[in-house]
């Protein structure tokens, strides 16, 4: 016999699914290695397409100098991605590193190395983690300008967890590594 699904039966999944509270998230987006606009694109395509994410907005891409890189690093492209997700932050981790392998990472154990595509988590709502593996939010994010910037184009009133006003931790900032390409632009698909 086979067997008619109760429909008044939820599976624990779906129902944890549908628990689960809507977190904004802030995720920033670095090349400095190969096609680096292409790259960061596919990051927020990757993004969007990834089930539980929404692409509410992606910020103006900046040229930035290295900052903490090896001698002779090339110049970063960096932009600023706002999502909502009902996604565990963990999860959004593993999807993280999973497009930076897609977008062909390599890595050598080297610090700051060259890298076709860097996908940080900045803020994934109020949430805080301090793991080896995650630790949230970003611990350097409140002394990058490559970050705080962009981000600040799309939230001026942003705050960050722990650290305070945006605009006021980026007032603190030397920005003169940081040229806005206005000429380059990222698209929400
Ligand atoms: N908030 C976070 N976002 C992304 N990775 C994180 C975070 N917290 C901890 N990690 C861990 O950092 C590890 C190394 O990341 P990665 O090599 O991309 O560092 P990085 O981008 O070179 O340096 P930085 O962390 O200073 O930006 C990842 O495997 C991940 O587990
Ligand atoms: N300009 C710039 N410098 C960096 C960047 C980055 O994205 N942009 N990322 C780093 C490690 O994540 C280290 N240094």
């Amino acid at each position: 016999m086979t067997e008619t699904p109760n429909p008044h039966i939820i599976d624990a999944d779906t129902l944890t699914g549908e628990m689960r509270p809507i977190r904004r998230c802030v995720l920033a987006i670095g090349s400095n290695l190969g096609e680096r606009l292409a790259s960061l694109q596919g990051a927020v395509d990757a993004l969007a397409d990834t089930p539980d994410v929404w692409v509410t907005s992606v910020s103006p891409v900046y040229e930035t100098e290295p900052v903490g890189c090896p001698e002779g690093a090339d110049n970063f492209l960096n932009a600023v991605v706002l999502i909502d997700s009902t996604l565990s932050a963990a999860t959004l981790l593993d999807r993280a590193l999973a497009v930076e392998d897609a977008f062909g990472r390599e890595r050598d154990g080297t610090a700051n190395a060259p890298r076709t595509l860097d996908v940080d988590l900045i803020v994934v709502g109020d949430r805080r983690a301090n793991d080896e593996n995650l630790r949230l939010p970003h611990p350097r994010a409140g002394e990058r300008a490559f970050v705080l910037r962009p981000w600040h184009d799309l939230e001026p009133d942003a705050v960050l967890v722990d650290s305070g006003p945006i605009a006021d931790l980026l007032e603190g900032l030397d920005q003169s590594g940081l040229k806005l390409r206005d000429d380059l632009s990222l698209e929400i698909h």
